[in-house]
């Protein structure tokens, strides 16, 4: 069997409405104010000024997603439903390092959450020379970014490419814990294009960051020698063997701009998270695609979410989740007190607006202030006794 998920559209936007119940129009598929943890602004000025002892600052760090960057004039989306400022994100990107290199304290480090440049660049055999051109914006940061790689690094670019980039940050992996630890807890000591591309690292005690490859699995590689396309043809024969009427009715998120997790990338993630939960740290996990159906409004959604989802609930320290490619944004507190925030895309900020956010940590929470599209959220930590 080949692989090919390949939906239109059309097709796409005819499952999401029916998904929704009919066809709504575009403000009232806008996210209503979640009554969960994870509060808006209002209620996060009043809760910053509540003094309850926990109120020092521990660090911060700078999140950014779906910059999307071509050379090219605006146009709506594929779906014609949203407008996409493809040149302009450029400046909001520039604007957004000028913001946090006027911090003080500066973030600690920024996470991009994939697709700095959009696959336009591809047709137009301008994909290296526009990622210069970011990654020269990037090098204006006063602290480093943290790259995930989304379905447009993979349109632009072959992994063996993106393994020699910039964009490869794994080299700011935190190595010091693997004398401590009875298990090998880096992924991959190589860089090798054949591995999924992860890593963790911890930029204050306590506290871990864990970035996982949403496309470990996926349909837009097209290596067919490789390991990860034999895997991901066995997934998806699996899965719509398995149960094909549901692969049909339910499963609107098996689209070619999705991927999904292969088995040594959840075990790895799950050893990582065991040595989390020993040590009593609180985990920040981020990657590309959203992996909780409530954090997000389209068909943005790993294909074996609910694998991801069950290795993160099962260890107490994972705290959030951080995603981008649903450009809408959104929100959910799931079941386990876990915060699944999807980032607004940057590409879709009209002038005069934004779409980037610096999130504050502190003993009992993480606060995160929104610019423009952005919303401004307070995220309460889950108890891991
Ligand atoms: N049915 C749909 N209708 C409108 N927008 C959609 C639909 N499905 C996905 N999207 C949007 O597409 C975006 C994903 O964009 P992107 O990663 O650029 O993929 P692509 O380039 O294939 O459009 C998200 O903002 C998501 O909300």
């Amino acid at each position: 069997m080949g692989i090919s998920l390949c939906l239109s559209p059309a097709w796409i936007e005819k499952r999401t409405l029916e998904e929704q119940g009919g066809a709504a129009p575009q403000d009232q598929m806008r996210e209503s104010v979640p009554t969960v943890p994870g509060l808006v602004a209002e209620e996060m000025s009043q809760k910053l000024q509540q003094s309850d002892g926990k109120s020092e600052l521990y660090f911060s760090f700078g999140v950014i997603a779906d910059i999307q960057y071509a050379d090219t004039d605006d146009r709506l989306n594929a779906w014609g439903t949203r407008m996409r400022y493809y040149r302009h994100s450029l400046c909001l990107l520039q604007s957004a390092i000028e913001e946090w290199n006027k911090e003080i304290p500066c973030p600690s480090f920024v996470l991009q959450l994939g697709d700095i440049i959009d696959s336009l660049n591809y047709k137009n055999k301008t994909s290296k020379i526009l990622l210069k051109c970011v990654l020269k914006q990037i090098e204006k940061m006063n602290a480093p970014f943290h790259h995930v790689w989304g379905n447009h690094e993979l349109y632009n670019f072959n992994r063996m490419f993106l393994t020699n980039s910039a964009l490869n940050t794994k080299h700011l992996e935190d190595k010091s814990i693997e004398a401590s630890a009875n298990t090998k807890l880096s992924c991959h000591e190589d860089a090798n294009p054949d591995h999924f591309y992860a890593y963790h690292f911890s930029p204050f005690t306590k506290f871990r960051f864990v970035m996982i490859d949403t496309y470990d699995l996926n349909t837009v590689e097209k290596d067919v020698s490789s390991a990860r396309y034999k895997e991901t043809e066995e997934f998806l024969r699996v899965k719509a063997n398995r149960s094909p009427d549901r692969f049909q009715d339910y499963e609107a998120h098996f689209l070619n701009f999705n991927g999904g997790f292969g088995k040594d990338q959840l075990d790895w993630l799950d050893r990582l998270l065991t040595f989390s939960d020993e040590n009593k740290e609180k985990v920040v996990v981020f990657g590309h695609v959203p992996i909780h159906p409530e954090s997000k409004k389209r068909a943005c959604l790993a294909w074996n979410y609910r694998d991801a989802l069950a290795v993160l609930q099962a260890h107490k320290c994972v705290v959030c989740y951080l995603a981008g490619h649903d450009h809408e944004g959104g929100y959910c507190l799931d079941s386990h007190g876990i915060h699944h925030v999807t980032l607004e895309g940057l590409v879709e900020s009209p002038p005069g607006s934004h779409a980037f956010g610096t999130m504050y940590v502190y003993e009992d929470r993480m606060v995160l202030h929104g610019r423009g599209r952005t919303r401004s959220r307070v995220l309460y930590y889950r108890s891991n006794e």
